[in-house]
Order: structure tokens, then C-alpha cells, then sequence
């Protein structure tokens, strides 16, 4: 199996690379900065990955970067009709209107987090929203001080599945000044500091008790895992747009 990986100088992109050489999965590293990278048997310049796809048995691409970059990327693919798995996170509405277009053609997988345990996480938040109404919920994400978007990618889509859940509907980011809580309220609370690699923490409060649900990432080799397992998984689908929670249920 062969998988291009984009960003391949950044967090991300130097795990997966690291992780699929120990697995034994080809990689071609796409870098605007790399030449050479030890575990990829190539590398290319983004501006060369559509004649790449062309060209060479490129079963799946994995790619973590920046919304305006993975979508150029996704063009690439529709193109060669090359499986896309997508874990960058911040896209805005119209770049998602992009995405769902692109899996009119390829299959795609785009997932917020590619960590096993936070699809538990969702799977306990939803259960806990249903079962606790009228509870106060509160959502805090930490992350390193190099992440650009806030909040994260995960929070947001714990948030829409609190929002399913309960009739808390208003997203309050951080409180400042005389601002006391009202019914309807998701405090959403966001910290950068450091090298944590993902804390995701939603907390349910009322009638004299509070119950946290807690996910934290250890290593970024989580993400990585997933979004491998991941791209064997896609590579068999027809298009369409897929979730995570599909492939861990097949694997
Ligand atoms: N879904 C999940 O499980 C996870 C998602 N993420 C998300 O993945 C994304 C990347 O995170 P991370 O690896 O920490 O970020 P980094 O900043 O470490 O790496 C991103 C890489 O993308 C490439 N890149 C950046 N800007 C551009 C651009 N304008 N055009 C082309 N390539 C570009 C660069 O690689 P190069 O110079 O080599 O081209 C850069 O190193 C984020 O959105 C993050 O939220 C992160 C972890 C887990
Ligand atoms: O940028 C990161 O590092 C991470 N981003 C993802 C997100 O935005 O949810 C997933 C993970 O928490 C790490």
C-alpha cells in the first residue's frame, strides 16, 4: 500500500510517516520544505502532487495542514481519483460545501480526531447529555501553544452533539467581567500551553453533583494510528463521504 502524506514536515505529518514505515506502508512524503525524508520512499513539492497522483499507485492520501491547503490537496485527488483522509481541523462553511462536492467523486474521511477513546468520549457525552437535562455543561480543550485553531476541531463536534442532546444551545467562549450563567448555556473554555498533545474535558453540573468525562491524548502516535487504519479502510470505498466511527467498527 502506498499513502501520500501532505504537511509532511509538520507535527502530524512527521508521525504518520514514522508510524507507517514501522508498519511497512510506503509513504510519499508531499513537503514545501522537505527533500528527503528517511521513512518516505519520495518526496514532492505540493504544486507536483497531481502529476504524482497521476502517475504513480497512490492508494489514499492523508492529510493534516491548514483548511486552505487540504482543499487545494482534495482537487488533486478528485482529479486521479485518489481516496482522501482529511484530520485538519478550522475549515469554514464554504470549504466543507467543497468537501462534501469532492466525495461526489472520491471516497473521503474527514474526522476531527482520529483517537479511538474520543469516539468513546462522544458515545458517553451524547448518552450523559440525554440522560442529565437541565444539567450546566461546561466543555475545556487544552492544547500545545502550537495549535492555530480554537477551539478545536473535537470541541466543536462534541458541542453540536451536546447541542442534539439537551436544549443548551448557546456556545459562551470564557467569561469576563459581571457575566453570570444563564439556562441555555455551554461554557466553552479553551488553553494553550506547552507540548500537550489534546485534552478534551465536558463537565455536567446540577443537583448537588458533577460528572467529568475526560479524553487525553498521550501521543500524537493515536491520531496517527487512526488515521492509517483509516486510509486502508477508504481505500476499498466507493465515493462518499465516510466517519471514523465506520472504520473502527470494521476493524
Ligand atoms: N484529526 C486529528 O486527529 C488531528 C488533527 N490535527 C489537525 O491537523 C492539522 C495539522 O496539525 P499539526 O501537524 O499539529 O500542524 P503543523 O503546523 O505542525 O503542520 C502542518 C503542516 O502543514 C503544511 N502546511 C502549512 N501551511 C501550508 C500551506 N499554506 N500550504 C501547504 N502546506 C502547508 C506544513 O508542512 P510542509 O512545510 O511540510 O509542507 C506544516 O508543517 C491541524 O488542523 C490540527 O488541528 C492534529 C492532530 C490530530
Ligand atoms: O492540533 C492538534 O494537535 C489537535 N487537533 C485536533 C482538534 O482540533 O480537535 C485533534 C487533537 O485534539 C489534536
Amino acid at each position: 500500500m502506498t499513502i501520500a502524506v501532505t504537511g509532511a514536515s509538520g507535527r502530524m505529518g512527521r508521525s504518520i510517516l514514522g508510524l507507517a514505515s514501522d508498519r511497512g506502508v510506503e509513504t510519499i512524503a508531499v513537503s514545501r520544505t522537505l527533500t528527503d525524508v528517511d521513512e518516505a520512499a519520495s518526496t514532492c513539492q505540493p504544486e507536483d502532487l497531481p502529476s504524482v497522483l497521476a502517475e504513480q499507485s497512490v492508494d489514499a492520501l492523508i492529510d493534516f495542514t491548514v483548511p486552505a491547503a487540504s482543499v487545494e490537496f482534495l482537487d488533486a485527488c478528485v482529479d486521479t481519483e485518489t481516496p482522501a483522509v482529511i484530520g485538519t481541523t478550522g475549515f469554514e462553511a464554504s470549504e466543507l460545501d467543497r468537501i462534501e462536492r469532492a466525495s461526489d467523486v472520491v471516497p473521503v474521511l474527514r474526522a476531527a480526531n482520529f483517537a479511538r477513546g474520543v469516539q468513546g468520549l462522544l458515545a458517553l457525552v451524547r448518552e450523559a447529555a440525554g440522560a442529565l437535562p437541565g444539567y450546566d455543561v461546561e466543555l475545556t480543550e487544552t492544547h500545545h501553544n502550537g495549535k492555530r485553531d480554537a477551539p478545536s476541531g473535537t470541541a466543536n463536534t462534541l458541542l453540536d452533539a451536546i447541542e442534539a442532546e439537551t436544549d443548551a444551545t448557546e456556545r459562551v467562549y470564557g467569561r469576563d467581567g459581571i457575566q453570570p450563567r444563564s439556562d441555555g448555556e455551554i461554557g466553552v473554555h479553551v488553553r494553550r500551553a506547552g507540548s500537550i498533545r489534546g485534552e478534551h474535558e465536558v463537565v455536567f453540573a446540577g443537583n448537588d453533583e458533577v460528572l467529568t468525562l475526560t479524553h487525553r491524548a498521550e501521543s500524537r502516535r493515536v491520531f496517527a494510528a487512526g488515521a492509517l487504519d483509516a486510509a486502508t479502510w477508504l481505500a476499498g470505498q466507493e465515493p462518499g463521504q465516510y466517519a471514523f466511527s465506520e472504520v473502527i467498527a470494521d476493524t
